[in-house]
């Protein structure tokens, strides 16, 4: 199984590090067009593999696509973060650009490839994509809702002053500070309802601590997050290399499932061999369709900002 991560910043090599340590592929190519800051990424987690015991051959290019080909998944992590203060959908003036170039290059050398979507806006990019690669869109896949997810656990378990593993949850909609949906009303601790444990304020507390998780962190640190974006990639790209059939939120081309289309945005997907095997569709109640329909408007109109 050959990996080609591109952008070797920050997601990027902790993308690269978290699918080594996991150990099932074989090949990663990481690709940046900085001279020789790919190739120093991988020598540096190379010299990681004996101390962390894995065997996945890491290997760095300087904007030679022809090192990444032949490559089953591509993971698309190039393009400029956001600063504090800023929202995700300023980065498409820079970022479209850089996503049309880099995805359009991978498919040239690796036609048979899955590609993952990281850099932002993550909807619209992967909605440009689908526009100008032809890629059949089981195998053009956003990521923002596993990493949603992960967050939205973080701050349940925090309010239940739970284990991070007694809890479940999922976050659908768009990848945005605004956008986010939440389903607070299906999260669960240990299959039930966190409703039985926690007051309704303190579960809008949750929900809005969750959709601001990114921008948080972005203030933070002055540059966004990496490594639960890193890991949660390596989640995404294990469950295809691995045939799992795992479910995670992901941003996709919808064609009428939950009422919307023409658009990429997060719904619950099962991810395999061939990349989006099934949109999964679940009950969403009034109010959370209206939230998801708002989410959709708000993804629409970062489209339309898009040029092809
Ligand atoms: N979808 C998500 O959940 C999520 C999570 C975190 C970050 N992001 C996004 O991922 C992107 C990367 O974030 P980061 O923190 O790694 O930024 P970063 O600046 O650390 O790394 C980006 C890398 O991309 C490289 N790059 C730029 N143009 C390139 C090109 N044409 N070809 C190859 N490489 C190129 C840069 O040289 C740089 O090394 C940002 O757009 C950020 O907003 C998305
Ligand atoms: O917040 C950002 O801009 C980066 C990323 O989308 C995140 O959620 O961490």
């Amino acid at each position: 199984m050959k990996i080609t991560v591109v952008g070797a910043g920050a997601v990027g090599a902790s993308c690269a590090e978290y699918i080594a340590m996991k150990n099932f592929a074989s090949e990663v190519v990481l690709l940046d067009i900085k001279e020789g800051y790919a190739e120093g990424k991988a020598m540096d987690l190379m010299q990681t593999a004996s101390l962390n015991g894995f065997d996945t051959k890491i290997t760095g290019s300087t904007s030679d696509y022809s090192k990444t080909a032949g490559s089953d998944i591509a993971v698309i992590t190039s393009g400029i973060p956001r600063k504090p203060g800023m929202t995700r959908e300023e980065l498409i003036g820079i970022n479209a650009g850089i996503v049309k170039t880099v995805s359009s290059s991978l498919i040239e050398h690796s036609p048979n490839v899955i590609l993952i979507v990281v850099s932002n806006p993550m909807d619209t990019m992967t909605y440009l994509v689908h526009k100008t690669t032809g890629l059949p869109k089981h195998k053009i896949i956003g990521m923002g809702g596993a990493l949603d997810s992960a967050r939205f656990k973080y701050r349940l378990a925090e309010a239940l002053e739970a284990p991070i593993s007694d809890v479940d949850g999922m976050v659908i909609g768009g990848h945005s500070d605004k956008g986010m949906v939440p389903l607070i009303g299906h999260a669960t601790r240990n299959s039930v309802k966190v409703s039985e444990f926690l007051a309704e304020n303190r579960m809008q507390q949750v929900v809005e601590d969750t959709k601001v998780g990114g921008a948080t962190l972005t203030k933070l640190l002055g540059t966004s997050a990496w490594y639960a974006p890193g890991a949660a990639v390596s989640g995404l790209v294990q469950a295809i290399a691995c045939d799992q059939k795992k479910m995670f939120p992901c941003s996709t081309l919808l064609e009428g499932e939950y009422g919307l289309e023409d658009l990429c945005i997060g719904v619950p997907v099962l991810l395999g061999r061939n990349g989006i095997e099934k949109v999964v569709e679940i009950e969403l109640s009034d109010a959370e369709k209206a939230k998801m329909q708002e989410s959709a408007e708000g993804v629409k109109k970062t489209n339309g900002l898009l040029q092809f």
